[in-house]
């Protein structure tokens, strides 16, 4: 699986370049055959003509009648050989022979490649010919796509059931098919896609419209002619309207209820605190009360501050990122999910990237990361000591979600070891052209990624008890590439009746430790009015 981070599908260029190579020695293998098959055709049509000037002169001659016999003997073997030569078997079979380091993509990375562009396009309220045309908010990244290109997005869709983006991707192909020189597809095969999702959208009308014209261009159609069948069935039986053909348009694109929630306008960036809320936030210096950090302080901006939510400005240096990088990358595996229920590590459509884990030891680099977050958080890193590195691929994004485990959930409290996750600590390890903001719904704050920033926030009150506040979520990356790096599991120490409960169930009890004098606990309680 490769879609789920740009990291990866970089290496697919190699096999691009390798495919190129191949075609183009095919061709060259091909023409030179070809060259010879001419020139055996000329020397057969010259003797012929030669001969047949006069047949009986020609064989009388001795030589004439040995080069006769020849041609027709070993040469045309050669031209038959030359003829039944499959240069492409040949071909094919040696490149996968010496190139079994190459990458190949999955259906399933097209499939997860195609619902990314869709999910994209509905978090961002992306007009699909403004896709089409390799767009994205009005800035050209992208070559345009051919009738065929959106035909395959619109039938990934329909694989997936889904009819709404099956339908805008069709008829998308049926615009780009209208003003196509070379057309990349059939016609009736995108209005065959179209009829069935418009049906599925609830417009048997449309359905029935759309399945007319594929037998006006073929009437032979034996699946159009039965669900016009059907179709006509249908709209006696529920009495519904005939199609209105335009406007039914744009009822269907209007009807859409996707691309509605919430968090996704904080993305857009539509969304910010109130001015008064604003107002109060400050930059600063702080060492704090570090001596180690008196001339060299940390450049902290307040993003909020009830909860609490801190961005340290330049606190990973870009040889730092580098080595992160390098390390994590031949590591990456798909990012799972604890399944609160089974205790089980899933893989799930809603947290999209790749994750690999560095330990302290690895490099002093890496070494040097964690004793800043140590000096950054004031939190000691003992039982935190791996970073995870993760990289998002196309449209990777990980929705709405808490990090602290549930409380009362033994199964999510294994997951971390002891204790629960006091704090998180975000190192954004690059800058993303568009999109990929960090957000949180319930405060309206976006946090917009900026190489060698951290944002840091602490998921739970001093009382140990999670703070629903800090619901956040890793926007889909529009356009560039997702860099960030989280220390893992910065555990909390307060003794409440859960973690009682744990470490009666638990044999990793001693790392529950490290935080009390650090944090120290006591009974602060969420605000009353605040129910997430
Ligand atoms: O990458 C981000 O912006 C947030 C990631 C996150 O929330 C997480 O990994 O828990
Ligand atoms: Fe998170």
């Amino acid at each position: 699986e490769l879609y789920t981070a740009l990291a990866e599908l970089e290496e697919l260029l190699h096999t691009e370049h390798a495919l190129i190579t191949v075609i183009k020695n095919y061709i060259t293998a091909q023409e030179q055959n070809m060259l010879l098959l001419k020139r055996y055709v000329e020397a057969y049509t010259d003797q012929y003509k030669k001969a047949s000037d006069d047949a009986q002169a020609y064989v009388e001659n001795p030589i004439n009648a040995y080069l006769l016999v020849k041609r027709l003997t070993t040469d045309w073997e050669v031209v038959q050989n030359l003829i039944n030569k499959n240069i492409g078997e040949e071909l094919i079979t040696d490149f996968y022979e010496h190139t079994t380091d190459l990458k190949f993509p999955s259906y399933e990375d097209l499939n997860g490649a195609a619902v990314a562009l869709t999910r994209l396009q509905d978090t961002y309220q992306l007009d699909t010919s403004s896709l089409a045309n390799g767009e994205i908010n009005g800035v050209k990244y992208a070559t345009e796509l051919t009738a065929a290109d959106c035909f395959e997005l619109g039938r990934q869709s329909y694989n997936n059931a889904d009819h709404y983006h099956t339908y805008l991707w069709m008829m998308e192909a049926d615009e780009r098919l209208k003003r196509e020189v070379n057309q990349t597809v059939e016609r009736s095969e995108i209005l065959e896609y179209l009829a069935f999702s418009t049906f599925m959208l609830g417009h048997v009308g449309l359905a029935l419209t759309l399945t007319n014209k594929i037998l006006e261009l073929v009437p032979t159609h034996e699946r159009a002619l039965r669900n016009k069948v059907y179709y006509e069935d249908e709209i006696t039986k529920t009495n519904s309207p005939q199609s209105t053909g335009e406007n039914e348009s744009i009822l269907i694109i209007q009807n859409n209820t996707e691309g509605s929630l919430p968090y996704e306008a904080l993305c857009r960036g539509e969304i910010r605190p109130s001015d008064a809320i604003l107002a109060q936030l400050k930059c600063r210096y702080t060492d704090n009360g570090n001596p180690f950090l008196k001339i060299a302080p940390f450049k902290v901006e307040e993003a909020y501050l009830d909860p609490q939510i801190l961005i340290f400005h330049d606190v990973m240096a870009d040889h730092e990122i580098a080595t992160i990088k390098e390390l994590a990358r031949p590591r990456f595996q798909r990012a799972s999910v604890l399944n609160f229920f089974t205790g089980a590590m899933e893989i799930v459509q809603y947290r999209i990237s790749k994750s690999a884990w560095l330990k302290e030891i690895e490099h002093k680099h890496i070494a040097d990361v964690v004793q800043r977050v140590e000096d950054m958080t004031r939190l000691s890193m003992e039982t935190a000591e791996e970073l995870q590195v993760v990289n998002y691929g196309i449209g990777g994004h990980y929705e709405p979600h808490f990090d602290f485990a549930v409380a009362g959930d033994a199964n999510a409290f294994k997951s971390l070891g002891a204790g629960n996750r006091i704090a998180t600590l975000l190192f954004y390890m690059s800058d993303v052209a568009q999109g990929g903001a960090t957000v949180f719904p319930y405060l309206d704050v976006a946090l917009w990624p900026k190489k060698g920033a951290a944002a840091f926030w602490y998921n739970l009150h001093s009382s140990g008890e999670g703070d629903k506040r800090t619901r956040h979520a890793a926007c889909p990356v529009l356009a560039g590439s997702k860099w960030s790096t989280l220390p893992n599991g910065l555990i909390h120490s307060c003794i409440n009746v859960i973690t009682i409960i744990f470490f009666l169930v638990s044999n990793k009890w001693m790392h529950e430790d490290g935080q009390q004098f650090r944090r120290p606990c006591d009974l602060e309680r969420p605000p009353p009015e605040f129910t997430a």
